[in-house]
C-alpha cells in the first residue's frame, strides 16, 4: 500500500497485527514503536500548540500492559524533551502494586524526567489513550482513572480508543471517547464504521512501514470515496457525447398517492448527469415530472427495453396499488437487455425475491439495493443469508452481497457500499442534512445517473473493439452517495433546508466536479 492509500484504504485490526508479525520476527519491533510514538508525539503536540504554547503544559497517558502503552511512554518522552510536564498513569499493576506496563517505555520516560502519578492531573490539557489497541479483544470496564479526566482536556487515542474492537467498530463493554485518534500502519476499518467511527474522532493515519506487507484484496479493505474516485467512476462527458451515450435512465417511481417521488427521482437523475431520463408511471406522476423537468420523456410502460442503460425502480410506488405489476415490468425490461444495470429503492426493496436476485446475477445485470437500517434489517430477515446478522456491520453486508449477488448500499451518516466479491467503499461525508424525506429519491435518481454512463460507455467501447475496464458497481453506488453527500452539505451551506433544492445542487456539485477533472487534464469517459 503506497503513502497516498493510507489516506483512502482501512484494513481490519488484525491484518495490520498479521503485517507486523515479519517484522516484528525480523526484530524491526522498537524501530517501528518509536515512529509509531514520534507521531502521536507529534500530533500531541499540534493539538496543544493549537491552544497555545507547547512547553510548560501537562500530557498525561492513560497507560496499558502491552505495545499500546508503549507507545504511549516514548510519546510522553518525547513530549517531555519539549518541556511538557509528562504524566504517565498505569492502568494495570501486579499483584504486588507494581505497574503492569513496558518496561523499555517507562524507563524511557522516567530517564526523560518523566512521572508516574495514580491519577490524571487536573492541570493536564491532553490524554493520551494508551490502555488498549490492536491487542484488545472482548470487554473493557473502564479502569478509574479513565472515569476521572479532566473536563477541557483533550482525549487522544493511541492506535483505536480504548474498548473498541480495531477490527468491526464495536464496543461490547465500555469504551473511551476521543477527540483525535492517531492510528499506526494503516486506518483500521474498527475506526470508520460502527461505534468505532462515533469515538475516535479525527483519524490520523501515521505510515510505520508496512506498506508491502497489507493486503490488496478488495474484500480485505475498505475504500474511501474521494473526490478522484468519484471522477473516475463518474468521468466527465466525452467531448463527442450525445444524449445515449450518456446514459438513458428509466424510472419506475411515484404513485398517484407519492407523486412527489418520481419527480425528485427524475431530478436526481437529471442533475447527476443522466444524458436522458424516461420516467414510467401513471398520468398523475407524469403530468408532475413533465411541469418539472419538460426535457423528460414520459409513458406508462417506459422505454423500448433496449433503450434503457439503467433502471431506477421503487420510490413512492404504492404498495396498496400496482407496485408489483410495475416492479415486475421492469424486471422484464431487464431481462430483455441484461447489461443494463437495475437500482431497487424503497418498495422495491419489500417486493425483491431472492429467485429474482438470483436471476438477476445469472443475467449479468449490475444491482444496487439502496436499504436504510430500517430496511436492511427487515431486507436480512425476509432474504436471510449466512452471516448476514453479524454485528459488524461491514460482514453483514459483505455476506448478504456474496450470498444474492447484489451491490448494497446501506444509506446513513456514514454509507457503505458493498458488492459480491466483498469490494466495499465507505463515503464519510454525509451529515444531517440528508436526513429528511424524499433524499433518498434523489440519491436513487443519481445513481440511476452514474450506473447508466457506465453501462452505456461500456456498451461504446465494445461497439468500438475495445475492452471496456471495469469499474466496480460499488465503487459506482458510492460515488452517487458521495455525490449526494457533497449536495447536501452545499445545500446546508446555502441555508437551504427543503429536499426540493437538493437535486440542483448535486447539479452543482456534478458540474464542478467534472469541470475540475477538465482543469486537471484528466481523460473523459
Ligand atoms: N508490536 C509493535 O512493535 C508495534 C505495536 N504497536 C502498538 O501496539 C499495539 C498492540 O500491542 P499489543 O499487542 O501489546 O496489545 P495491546 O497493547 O493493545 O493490549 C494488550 C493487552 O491487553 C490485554 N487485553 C486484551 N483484551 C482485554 C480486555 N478485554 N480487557 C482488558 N485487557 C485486555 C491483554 O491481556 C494484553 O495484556 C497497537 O495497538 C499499537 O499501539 C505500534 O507501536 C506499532 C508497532
Ligand atoms: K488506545
Amino acid at each position: 500500500m503506497s503513502v497516498e492509500e493510507l489516506r483512502r484504504v482501512a484494513v481490519a485490526g488484525s491484518a495490520v497485527r498479521a503485517a507486523e508479525a515479519p517484522l516484528l520476527a525480523a526484530g524491526r519491533g522498537p524501530a517501528m514503536m518509536r515512529d509509531a510514538a514520534w507521531a502521536l508525539a507529534e500530533h500531541a503536540a499540534a493539538l496543544l500548540r493549537a491552544r497555545g504554547p507547547v512547553a510548560g503544559t501537562t500530557v498525561a497517558a492513560l497507560v496499558g500492559p502491552g505495545n499500546n502503552g508503549g507507545d504511549a511512554l516514548f510519546a510522553l518522552a518525547f513530549l517531555r524533551r519539549r518541556g511538557v510536564a509528562a504524566v504517565a498513569v498505569p492502568v494495570r499493576h501486579d499483584d504486588d502494586g507494581a505497574p503492569r506496563w513496558h518496561a523499555e517505555g517507562w524507563a524511557a520516560l522516567r530517564a526523560a524526567g518523566g512521572r508516574r502519578a495514580d491519577a490524571v492531573p487536573a492541570a493536564a490539557a491532553l490524554v493520551i489513550d494508551g490502555m488498549l489497541g490492536t491487542g484488545f479483544a472482548g470487554e473493557l470496564t473502564l479502569p478509574p482513572a479513565a472515569r476521572a479526566l479532566p473536563r477541557d482536556a483533550v482525549v487522544l487515542a493511541c492506535d483505536v480508543p480504548s474498548g473498541v474492537d480495531a477490527d468491526t467498530g464495536e464496543v461490547r463493554g465500555e469504551a473511551l471517547r476521543a477527540d483525535a485518534t492517531v492510528t499506526f500502519g494503516a486506518l483500521k476499518t474498527g475506526l470508520l464504521v460502527g461505534e468505532g467511527a462515533a469515538l475516535a474522532g479525527e483519524v490520523h493515519p501515521v505510515d510505520i512501514g508496512l506498506g508491502p506487507q497489507l493486503p490488496t484484496s478488495p474484500a480485505a479493505r475498505l475504500r474511501l470515496a474521494d473526490e478522484a474516485a468519484v471522477r473516475a467512476a463518474h468521468p466527465a462527458p466525452a467531448p463527442d457525447a450525445h444524449k445515449y451515450t450518456r446514459g438513458l435512465v428509466a424510472v419506475a417511481a411515484g404513485s398517484p398517492r407519492y407523486p412527489g417521488a418520481a419527480v425528485l427521482s427524475c431530478s436526481g437523475a437529471l442533475h447527476a448527469g443522466a444524458g436522458m431520463v424516461h420516467h414510467a408511471g401513471p398520468e398523475a406522476t407524469r403530468d408532475r415530472v413533465l411541469a418539472e423537468h419538460p426535457e423528460a420523456l414520459v409513458s406508462t410502460e417506459g422505454p423500448a427495453p433496449d433503450r434503457a442503460d439503467a433502471w431506477v425502480a421503487g420510490p413512492g410506488l404504492d404498495t396498496q396499488d400496482d407496485a408489483r405489476r410495475r416492479w415486475e415490468g421492469v424486471l422484464s425490461a431487464l431481462a430483455e437487455r441484461p447489461e443494463a444495470a437495475l437500482v431497487a429503492d424503497a418498495s422495491a426493496l419489500e417486493l425483491v425475491t431472492a429467485a429474482q436476485l438470483r436471476a438477476l446475477r445469472e443475467a449479468g445485470t449490475p444491482v444496487v439495493l439502496t436499504p436504510h437500517a430500517g430496511e436492511w434489517a427487515r431486507l436480512r430477515e425476509r432474504l436471510p443469508a449466512d452471516g448476514a446478522d453479524a454485528a459488524d456491520p461491514l460482514a453483514a453486508l459483505r455476506a448478504w452481497s456474496a450470498a444474492h449477488g447484489a451491490t448494497v448500499l446501506l444509506k446513513g451518516p456514514r454509507t457503505l457500499t458493498v458488492q459480491p466479491d466483498g469490494e466495499a467503499w465507505l463515503v464519510a461525508d454525509g451529515g444531517p442534512e440528508l436526513a429528511m424525506g424524499g433524499t433518498g429519491d434523489v440519491l436513487a435518481g443519481a445513481l440511476g445517473a452514474v450506473l447508466a454512463a457506465d453501462v452505456a460507455r461500456r456498451s461504446r467501447a465494445r461497439r468500438a473493439g475495445q475492452a471496456p475496464g471495469p469499474v466496480p458497481t460499488a465503487a459506482l453506488a458510492a460515488a452517487a452517495a458521495w455525490l449526494h453527500a457533497r449536495a447536501g452539505a452545499e445545500q446546508a451551506r446555502a441555508g437551504r433546508l427543503t429536499t426540493r433544492t437538493l437535486p440542483a445542487a448535486l447539479g452543482a456539485v456534478t458540474a464542478r466536479l467534472w469541470r475540475a477533472g477538465d482543469e486537471d487534464g484528466r481523460t473523459r469517459g
